[in-house]
């Protein structure tokens, strides 16, 4: 039985992963933040957040949270108060989450829990914030929170932020975690980082001649851990890092090759599926939300 039971007023939320499958770094801004061509790919797979609004104004997280992170710094509850702190809404919230995704794995779980804790408030707060504004409050917490609230797979430019929408052919994906964590912010400072590629188009993407990843010769330097992940994914197809890493994946046009993958895999390695996303649960979750039905809780 869930932590979070639908009979206890809870309302159980979507908050899917990402890949990043090309990315790139084309310049840094003024304030030292860089600027990136990245393609992000929703998945069909993620975390669970639990919400229940209350009445006194408070904003709680309840249960155990993301292992090691401080209430005051949990994404879930930082994106509770900035939505709070910006309606002026006098309610509060009870936050539970289930995880799943891999922390520090590149596969932005932090930030999708924070979309998610955006869009679904508002609904159940009924602050009727558009998504633009919901991803502009989004961008506070981080670069990747923005393209979860849009729930479009999307062509991204800026810090992430600059978001095109593009479809994607459906796709399976093995995903691979080396258990390394990747800190983001000292991977951008790394000197051996690439950080003046020409700008590519979509087109460079779409027609495969853009697909690296700037942060993969970093990272397999930096971490034996990688570079193993990488050698053995590299017997069952393409292996290609995710963000600023440690997370791997390898893309297959159908879930029995994808399955058949994992099963040729070398005992040892922490590796598991995902489907590609057409667009994000957590919009399903809204819309039917909106339309009166519950969502599962
Ligand atoms: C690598 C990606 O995951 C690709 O999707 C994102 O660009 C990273 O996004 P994120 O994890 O949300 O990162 P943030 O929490 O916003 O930033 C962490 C730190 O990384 C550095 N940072 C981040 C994004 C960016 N475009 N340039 C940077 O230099 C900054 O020092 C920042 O303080
Ligand atoms: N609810 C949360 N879930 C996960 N991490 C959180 C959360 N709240 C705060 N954090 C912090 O954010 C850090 C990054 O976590 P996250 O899972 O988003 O990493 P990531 O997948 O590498 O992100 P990205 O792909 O956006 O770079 C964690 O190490 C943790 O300190």
């Amino acid at each position: 039985m869930s932590r979070f039971p639908a009979a206890q007023g809870w309302s159980a939320w979507p908050a899917p992963a990402k890949l990043n499958l090309f990315l790139q770094i084309v310049g840094r801004r003024a304030d030292g933040y860089h600027q990136l061509q990245t393609v992000f790919r929703l998945l069909d797979w993620g975390d669970s957040v639990f919400l229940r609004p209350r009445m006194d104004g408070v904003i709680a997280r309840v249960g155990e949270g993301a292992a090691g992170v401080a209430e005051a710094d949990d994404l879930l509850v930082r994106a509770a108060k900035i939505l709070k702190n910006e309606s002026k809404c006098v309610q509060g919230v009870d936050i539970g989450i289930e995880k799943r995704i891999p922390m520090g794995g590149g596969f932005g779980g932090g930030s999708s829990d924070a979309a998610t804790v955006l869009v679904a408030l508002n609904r159940l707060w009924g602050l009727g914030f558009d998504f633009e504004r919901l991803a502009e409050l989004g961008l506070r917490l981080g670069a990747d929170v923005p393209v979860f609230v849009h729930g479009r797979n999307a062509w991204a430019e800026g810090v992430g932020e600059r978001l095109t929408a593009i479809d994607l052919p459906s796709a399976w994906y093995l995903l691979a975690s080396p258990g390394v964590h990747a800190a983001t912010a000292g991977l951008f400072q790394a000197p051996d980082l690439t950080r003046n590629a020409a700008p590519a188009k979509i087109a460079d993407f779409l027609s495969g001649t853009a697909l690296g990843n700037a942060f993969e010769p970093v990272l397999r330097r930096r971490e034996p851990a990688v570079e193993a992940l990488f050698e053995a994914l590299a017997r069952i197809g393409t292996p290609r890092l995710t963000g600023s890493g440690s997370g791997c994946f390898v893309e297959f046009a159908t879930r029995e090759s994808a399955e058949a993958a994992l099963a040729a895999l070398p005992v040892g390695v922490n590796a598991w599926l995902a489907r590609g996303a057409d667009r994000s649960p957590l919009l399903d979750a809204v819309e039917s939300f909106t339309t009166g039905a519950s969502p599962s809780g």
